[in-house]
């Protein structure tokens, strides 16, 4: 061998051995991090079934990671002073609330988590996300500032000081209307929150009338609203019927008032009513009311009996996603479509009345024909707005929020409006004095040790509330005092774009000047027609479809492109492994790559398909209201 090349063949060996040695130890090194890696891995794992389990025994189960992640966004919030810079506008006729139960038994069990949280006057919710890869866990944290929020250690008597008490004494001092509504997800709490008002209500009202209300008698109409026809609840359920005479008066014949000269009648007589309600399975409560139970308490005077004043309380039907009513018949189908329409109806109509001078709409709707009277002009109008806290349950709550937050945004402030009858002010404010504040409280006594008519019925949910002495979250109180500082009270308002949080200075709100209502002598007053009305109706009902399918096919669209997505992924990676792919390879990727697109323009057509219904649906509806406005007008 030629010693040159023997040298040069040590060399290549050498070289070689030194290659396997660096080679060798690189990979000792990585079985090493590996290890490491497993411990590492074994410890998080123990650690977080630890931490799974002691949630477990606190009663409070569900994902660790993400019960992790809201408790370091609240301790986040509770570290930080939200600092404000304007007061809270309550000085509205319309007030919106939202009151969060708590937890339940079943959600426990189903291992859901809370994620709602309420500072007052703003609410959280935390939605658990997963990110493209389908592992990587984060929250959104979508908030709203409503007039006031209450979690779920809030009792009813704070709810009713600072929803109810308001309207008592509209009702009392000014002769006027008011109403107060419940509204939100079925099994969010509307009825145990309604029931508990009543009951604090016949305790106040008695009360305040001995020293405010000479002369005046309370009488009572408790009726509701199931798939279209109206029932007397005070009086076996007898059908009523619902006329409009050429005037424009709206009369419920065939109901009847029943006297409450006492509290404890009036109790009875409420009782009474709650027992005849209609109330059905569905899936998110399992006695569910799939009516609008409407309760009237009419101030008269006792000897001519002319009215004195009017209080409505409204325990909405319980609100259903599209998604929630696939399982259901076609009679269920149109009990929730039904209750949906009149539901987008009132909130139409609401809106109408925080805006002065706009037409209100209420022939959209049985609901809100009925309640015609409620949305005049010196009327007053509580909404409060019931979230369950489960994470299961957030595409609701975010829902109801956003319901709540339309109903608030664009009012405007009214304290110097006149009322159409004797010119008095909208806004009483009567600070309540030390016994009445007492009162209000001995009657949530009265509540804790009676329970409320839901649960004396039921309470499948077995959610543990404040009410029955369990003090839930310090963090998270609205106590009875804070809610009579509430003009002292600085605020901050938000508005959140999935989960990106942008601080807005409120515009500020103007009191809009009497405008005069043109004077044609000329022209007749002419209502609009049956078929106007019943085509308004039809286009509010397909519109609120379309809203219902747009929102899911823009759901569906951001799941599947992120499924896509991973897919695609996927297959680029695949490929690209291959050094020198074959010409097989290359047509099975094209292949898959144009299925991909074809998918997705399926996705992008059917969106925009949606889209453009609901661009045409709204446009009408907006055209309808404009003719029916100037029609009424006249
Ligand atoms: N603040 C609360 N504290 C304790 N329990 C509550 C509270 N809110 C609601 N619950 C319980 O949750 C269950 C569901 O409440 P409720 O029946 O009031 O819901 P809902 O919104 O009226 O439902 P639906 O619209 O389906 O009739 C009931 O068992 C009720 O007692």
């Amino acid at each position: 061998m030629n010693p040159s090349s023997s040298s040069s063949s040590n060399r290549r060996k050498s070289t070689v051995s030194n290659k396997t040695d660096a080679t060798r130890a690189r990979i000792e090194r990585m079985e090493v991090e590996r290890e490491e890696r497993r411990k590492e891995m074994t410890q998080k794992k123990q650690s977080r079934k630890a931490e799974s389990a002691k949630l477990l025994a606190a009663g409070n189960p569900g994902d660790v990671d993400f019960i992790g992640m809201v408790e370091e966004w609240r301790a986040e919030q509770a570290s930080k002073q939200i600092k404000s810079n304007k007061k809270s506008s309550t000085n509205s006729n319309i007030v919106v609330a939202v009151r969060k139960r708590p937890m339940s038994e079943k959600e426990r069990k189903k291992l859901d988590h809370d994620s709602v949280s309420c500072y007052h006057p703003k609410v959280w919710i935390h939605s658990a996300k997963f990110k493209v890869d389908g592992i990587t866990k984060y929250l959104t944290h979508t908030g709203f500032q409503l007039d006031h929020a209450f979690g779920e250690e809030s009792t009813t008597d704070q709810i009713y000081l600072a929803t109810t008490m308001p309207l008592v004494d509209h009702v009392i001092h000014t002769k006027g209307r008011a109403t107060v509504f419940c509204y939100g997800q079925t099994g969010s709490g509307k009825t145990h929150t309604m029931s508990g008002i009543q009951q604090i209500l016949a305790h106040d009202l008695y009360e305040e009338l001995k020293d405010h209300g000479a002369n005046t008698e309370i009488k009572l109409a408790f009726f509701e609203l199931y798939g279209g026809f109206i029932q007397d609840l005070l009086h076996d359920r007898k059908r009523c019927k619902l006329l409009e005479d050429g005037k424009g008066e709206v009369n419920i014949t065939g109901l009847q008032e029943v006297s409450a000269p006492t509290a404890d009648s009036f109790l009875q007589v409420i009782e009474n009513g709650h027992s005849q309600r209609t109330t059905r399975t569905t899936e998110a409560n399992d006695t569910s009311s799939r009516s609008h139970a409407i309760c009237q308490v009419f101030l008269r005077d006792s000897d001519s009996g002319k009215l004195k004043g009017k209080l409505t309380l409204v325990d909405l039907a319980g609100s259903e996603r599209g998604s929630d009513t696939k399982s259901h018949n076609s009679q269920r189908r149109s009990e929730s479509a039904e209750i949906n329409t009149s539901l987008l109806s009132l909130k139409e109509c609401i809106r109408a009345l925080g805006q002065k001078n706009a037409h209100v709409p209420y022939r959209g709707s049985k609901l809100t024909l009925i309640l015609k009277d409620c949305f005049s002009p010196d009327s007053k109008t509580t909404m409060i707005a019931m979230v369950s806290p489960g994470a299961s349950a957030t595409d609701h709550s975010l829902n109801t929020l956003r319901y709540a937050d339309r109903i608030k945004e664009q009012r405007i402030t009214s304290s110097t409006k006149k009322t159409e009858r004797g010119g008095s002010k909208v806004n009483v404010c009567v600070e309540p004095s030390q016994q009445r504040l007492t009162r209000i409280a001995a009657a949530l006594d009265w509540v804790r040790n009676t329970q409320t008519y839901s649960e004396q019925i039921t309470n499948p949910l077995n959610c543990v509330s404040s009410e029955q002495g369990i003090h839930l979250n310090q963090t998270q109180t609205h106590s009875t005092e804070r809610l009579f500082e509430r003009d002292q009270i600085e605020t901050v308002d938000y508005k959140a774009h999935d989960g990106i949080l942008e601080e807005e200075i409120e515009q500020e709100v103007q009191e809009v000047e009497e405008v005069e209502t043109p004077k044609c002598a000329n022209l007749k007053k002419s209502p609009p027609s049956r078929e106007e009305e019943a085509e308004m109706r039809k286009t509010v009902q397909v519109l609120f479809e379309l809203e219902e399918s747009l929102l899911d096919q823009h759901i569906t669209n951001i799941k599947d492109n992120a499924e896509m997505l991973r897919q695609e992924d996927a297959l680029l990676q695949k490929i690209e492994q291959v050094s020198e792919p074959t010409d097989d390879e290359m047509d099975n990727y094209a292949i898959q790559l144009a299925d991909f697109l074809d998918r997705k323009e399926a996705l992008i057509m059917s969106l925009q398909t949606k889209l453009d219904d609901y661009k045409i649906y709204s446009a009408r509806e907006q055209q309808l209201a404009e003719e029916m406005n100037r029609l009424e007008a006249f």
